[in-house]
């Protein structure tokens, strides 16, 4: 694993090296002494040298390693100050003569208890055009990490998180999870119960690709004054556990979407492939990634622009320019993401609910099997079909085929020793039945 590893990353080995090695920690007790421990560890090895760059959120330090790397400044001061900074940017380009709607400047933020609440907490108030509450902020004696509170949960449940009640009904509300890389959006629409209205990280996805289309689109088709372009291979990542709503409508874009197996690492990878690669998983985990070379064109072209500033391929020039700096491109980040969303929906003038009805997600229903080996199940296309047992997946065709907008397939966690059963149709009660009729057959053939 190492070697393969060293391989990919196209490691030297051999001769004499040294390496930074930077630290984070959450805020659990732990944190402490595993820090320690890391730190013992790191330091034992020759030519290696830790850092302990305290008390972060996890897209905190990979933002901090990739800007290391990068010879940018990588400081937790330096990652506030792109975020501010940049986020300003965004809200001083906002087309000035739009007119319409005006978006609520309250936003209510659950930081699952965790560290994200508590680094927006930091920040909040330097956060021109936004007024943030956070709930579940990750104070001492506020609650559990992640419990009953937290992007997860959220998606998961579609229930308000604890501490959220009716006086919040119609106000627009964001969830973190724990270590803050993973973002939902979400609304309370009645008073009666505690049901949400659901924005995840399918319908993050979209707003961000149709943002960075329409400034491409306004920088190429201008029919403009200024004969500049900038050619870009736009593509979106996303894995099977999308809502096929959200696939039809981006296809729907004529935007090209493709596919990897369930994990960051792969969604990460498959999208530096392209100019800007856009992913995201449905709970809420991506970001957006641009190529050096993309970045380099976009510089270039907005200098050529700077001379017409009243241009609108100039203002898309910039805008993009801001997005480069205020998404995280190391990993997805709920605060650099959450700002980004807050950015867009006032350039778009868009509400909540706007951004809700971009298209209806379809029922879906995610059931866990408990079988004596996971891996003997064997899946291929994107973990779209299994390949072994290759019973297994002619009758999920067969399940499949008796449901109208019928989609199942099933994949040994990576996380839990558990089979994953995913099923989508047309109504809730197909997708529950669909769902429970395939775990039915995963249970009888390998339980
Ligand atoms: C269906 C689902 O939500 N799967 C999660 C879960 O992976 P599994 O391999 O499904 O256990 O944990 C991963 C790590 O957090 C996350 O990337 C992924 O999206």
């Amino acid at each position: 694993m190492v070697l393969q590893f060293v391989k990919d990353e196209g490691i030297p080995l051999g001769g004499h090296h040294t390496a930074q090695v930077l630290l984070g920690r959450d805020t659990r007790p732990t944190g402490e002494y595993l820090l320690d421990a890391a730190l013992q560890g790191i330091n034992a090895i020759v030519g290696a040298h830790a850092i302990d760059m305290g008390i972060l959120t996890t897209p905190q330090l990979h933002w901090m390693v990739w800007s290391k790397n990068k010879g940018t400044k990588a400081s937790e001061s330096d990652y506030f100050t792109q975020l501010i900074n940049s986020f300003r940017r965004m809200l001083e380009l906002l087309p000035k003569d739009k007119g319409g709607y005006e978006l609520a400047k309250k936003l209510i933020v659950d930081g699952a208890n965790g560290i994200g609440g508590v680094k927006l907490e930091q920040i909040k108030a330097e956060l021109s055009g936004l007024d943030i509450i956070v709930r579940n902020s990750g104070k001492e004696g506020e609650g559990i990490l992640n419990h009953l509170c937290g992007a997860d949960f959220v998606q998961k449940e579609r229930v308000t998180p604890h501490g959220f009640g009716p006086e919040d009904v119609g106000v627009r509300c964001a969830s973190l999870d724990g270590d803050a890389d993973r973002l939902v959006y979400f609304q309370m629409s009645s008073s009666s119960d505690n049901k949400v209205d659901l924005v995840d990280g399918d319908k993050i996805l979209s707003l961000f690709a149709l943002f960075i289309r329409e400034q491409l689109d306004v920088i190429n088709n201008n029919g403009s004054q200024v004969d500049k372009s900038l050619p870009a291979r736009l593509g979106i990542v996303q894995t099977a556990y999308a809502n096929g709503a959200s696939t039809q409508f981006l296809k729907g874009l004529g935007l090209e979407v493709v596919f990897t197996p369930t994990g960051v690492k792969y969604l990460h990878k498959k999208a530096l492939e392209y100019d800007i690669g856009i992913y995201f998983e449905a709970n809420g985990h991506g970001t957006v990634v641009f190529s050096e070379d993309f970045i380099s064109q976009l510089e270039s072209l907005s200098n050529d622009l700077s001379s017409q500033a009243a241009n609108s391929q100039y203002h898309s020039a910039m805008r993009l320019m801001a997005a480069t700096q205020l998404i995280n491109q190391a990993v997805g980040d709920a605060l650099s993401g959450l700002l980004l969303v807050e950015a867009i929906l006032q350039y778009k003038r868009w509400s909540f609910q706007n951004w809700c009805e971009l298209y209806s997600d379809l029922p879906s229903r995610q059931l866990k099997v408990k079988v004596v080996d996971r891996s003997s199940i064997v899946t291929t296309d994107a973990e779209t079909k299994v390949s072994q047992p290759s019973s297994l997946q002619e009758l999920i065709d067969k399940e499949t085929a008796n449901y109208t907008q019928g989609r199942c397939f099933v994949r040994p966690s990576g996380t839990e020793d558990v089979v994953r059963v995913y099923a989508e149709a047309s109504t809730q009660v197909e997708a529950d039945s669909l769902a429970k009729s395939v775990a039915h057959h995963v249970e009888r053939l390998l339980g």
